[in-house]
């Protein structure tokens, strides 16, 4: 209902437009009526057939019209659930798109909308048009002969009570078979997206063999939804042909009789088509309703859950909250955590000249920029919940896994306890136990430790990817459990490991956390990280595309981008995961000029894999399964702690 009262003029206009096309048809039989009882007393027709062509064009033309009105309503329709859709979608929790496959999510966009139209385009000029015609042959039939109307209305009847009886199995058939398809398009999507791992692994028939697997599978659903929707087809016309046969019959005795004039029963017949014909769409109605009604179901689970920080307990606006962080990291709360090195800088050059382009927003920006903020982790303890119940992610779910519920979660899994069920029957991994550090503004921090230690958590914490069991996250001294999630972000630059940037163009990219940046900018942000040659590789230059995830460039020139990209944007901190990609001696030493580029003027925190990036850090925090095992310089770690002298021992490369 919310889809269709969105468009209730236009649906008010084809109500009303049904109304005179079913007045037109209407008349039809009557002249008909008319001109056979002319016909019969030998007098003239008076134009009367005139009449009956103009009736029969201006109902055609009508009936055109309405279509018309339909299908772009429908059209729309499929608009605003395709918007719906895909804002709730792209901002539900991270936690949503660890467990949801993107193929299904994709094919509730694409394909799960579509069927919404059929819902208008069938099914609403077909049930209020015939409703219509149905309600007025049912009277004229009812002024004509009540005997035959009687006889008609039971053979339809009962129709109607098996069609309906059906439209239950239909709709949930259809809700199968489209979660057929979502399956079909994750398969699909798994497979392109590792294309050159399939490729590989000479696995490509048995990657072909599982998607043709599921496409048999949505074909066999579709295949229960035809034989249902062949059930309801037929017995439309089954009434129509008994109750024909009866009403021919019994008419024609009644005629015979003198009850019911030949021309009452001719027009009799005529308005049993016209009311039969309706029933007949009106069961195809049905079908295509309940179809689109197993779609929406789809649509709608996805628009049911909460999105992210839709339970925050909420606090400042968020120009406010920009302000608290700014004043917190050139104020007393970052003095106390650090000696910042606020001011001036080579990177600053570029960066601050960006962020003081524009709008009032960019100047507030290069003013925080100038202030570098702390970032602390006190006693944090992390699990990424999973719960196995269908009900998750519904809003009481979500309360309970970001909300004060969570305690009992960590209450329940101290340090050393890997994992357990707790009491609401989530499934908790720890991941993070009890870990503290402090990152001094403008410092330079670099994570180290084994695969799976949690670096890459911790990361995704400070930017409230998701919310630690227990314990709080500081940034400029305030908890960022307090802080607007889009107020933290736009101090945060973050690079990823693994896709760091996005199908499109350089420029594309650049832009995306700072649309408003000139082509000036991004020149200078990649010269800073030595870019520039990416750029004369392309007659294009910034419009040059980088491919699917970027598979253009190279690994180091992927890290590179983002880095640019960040830089772009200049925030106080900057996250970056370090990639893993072994680089020569030319790109590491790049990758290296850019992070040193970044590290300039503002709070670093870097997941390190190789030891250059350690050794010029200004502390570096060393990670063993969720705890913190060691903090201090490369030369005081090398003795105090093993794992260290251990990761260091190798390069680190880990
Ligand atoms: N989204 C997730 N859902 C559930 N568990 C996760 C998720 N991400 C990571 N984990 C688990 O958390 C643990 C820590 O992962 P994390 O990515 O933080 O490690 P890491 O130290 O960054 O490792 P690496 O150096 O290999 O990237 C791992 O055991 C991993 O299995």
């Amino acid at each position: 209902m919310p889809y269709l009262t969105e468009h209730k003029k236009v649906l008010a206009l084809v109500i009303a437009l049904s109304l005179v096309g079913a007045a037109a048809s209407l008349a039809q039989p009557l002249l008909v009526s008319q001109v056979i009882t002319l016909v019969g007393a030998g007098s003239s027709l008076n134009g009367l057939v005139w009449l009956l062509v103009l009736l029969v064009v201006v109902s055609g033309l009508i009936s055109g019209f309405q279509h018309y009105l339909l299908q772009r309503t429908g059209e729309g329709v499929v608009l605003s659930s395709r918007r719906q859709l895909v804002r709730r979608m792209l901002n539900l929790p991270i936690r949503e798109f660890d467990t949801r496959r993107t193929g299904d999510l994709v094919s509730r966009v694409g394909s799960d909308t579509t069927l919404l139209r059929a819902v208008l385009t069938q099914g609403f000029v077909d049930s209020i048009g015939g409703a219509f015609v149905f309600i007025g042959a049912l009277i004229a039939m009812l002024i004509i002969d009540p005997v035959l109307l009687g006889l008609t209305v039971l053979v339809v009847g009962i129709s109607v009570v098996v069609v309906v009886l059906l439209s239950s199995r239909i709709r949930t058939a259809s809700r199968q078979a489209q979660e057929k398809v979502g399956d079909l398009a994750a398969s699909v999507e798994r497979a392109i997206s590792a294309v050159r791992t399939v490729r590989a692994a000479n696995a490509t028939d048995r990657e072909v063999e599982a998607v043709e697997k599921d496409a048999y599978g949505a074909y066999l659903m579709g295949i229960k939804v035809a034989k249902i929707s062949a059930l309801v087809v037929p017995v439309a016309g089954i009434a129509l042909q008994v109750a024909f046969l009866t009403v021919i019959g019994v008419g024609g005795y009644r005629v015979a009789s003198g009850a019911i004039t030949i021309a009452s029963l001719v027009s009799f017949i005529l308005f049993l088509f016209m009311m039969v014909m309706p029933l007949g769409q009106a069961f195809g109605a049905f079908t295509s309703v309940n179809s689109a009604l197993g779609a929406l179901g789809r649509i709608q689970e996805i628009i049911a859950l909460p999105s992210e920080g839709q339970f925050d307990r909420q606090v400042a606006p968020l120009a406010t909250n920009e302000q608290q962080i700014a004043a917190a990291g050139g104020g007393s709360a970052a003095a106390a955590l650090g000696d910042g090195t606020a001011g001036g800088g080579g990177a600053a050059g570029s960066s601050s000249a960006v962020g003081s382009s524009g709008t009032a927003g960019a100047d507030a920006r290069a003013a925080i920029v100038s202030a570098p903020i702390a970032v602390e982790f006190v006693d944090v303890q992390f699990a990424y919940a999973e719960s196995a119940a269908p009900g998750d992610g519904s809003p009481d779910a979500a309360g309970r896994l970001s909300g004060p519920g969570t305690e009992l979660l960590a209450a329940g899994a101290p340090g050393g306890v890997d994992a357990e069920p707790s009491g609401a029957g989530i499934l908790s991994q720890t991941v993070l136990r009890g870990v503290s550090f402090t990152v001094p503004r403008g410092k330079r921090v670099a994570l180290v430790g084994p695969s799976g230690a949690g670096k890459s958590t911790i990361l995704a914490l400070i930017e409230r990817f998701y919310d630690p069991t227990a314990g709080a996250i500081k940034v400029g001294g305030i908890d960022v459990k307090q802080l607007d999630r889009r107020a933290l972000r736009s101090q945060i630059g973050y690079v990823e490991q693994d896709a760091p940037v996005l199908a499109g163009s350089i420029r594309s990219n650049l832009l995306l956390a700072s649309p408003e940046a000139t082509d000036a900018q991004c020149v200078d942000v990649l010269r800073a990280v030595n870019l520039l040659e990416v750029l004369e590789r392309s007659p294009r230059g910034l419009d040059a595309p980088v491919g699917e995830e970027g598979v253009m460039l190279s690994g180091g020139e992927r890290q590179r981008l983002a880095i640019a990209r960040a830089l772009l944007v200049a925030p106080p901190i900057l996250l970056l995961d370090e990639s893993t990609s072994s680089l020569d001696g030319l790109n590491e030493q790049m990758l290296r000029e850019a992070i040193d580029a970044v590290a300039e003027n503002r709070t670093l925190i870097v997941i390190a894999h190789r030891l250059s990036t350690v050794v010029d850090s200004d502390q570096i925090v060393v990670l063993d399964h969720g705890r913190v095992v060691g903090v201090g310089t490369h030369s005081e770690l090398v003795v105090s702690t093993p794992l260290y002298r251990e990761l260091a021992k190798r390069q680190l490369l880990v």
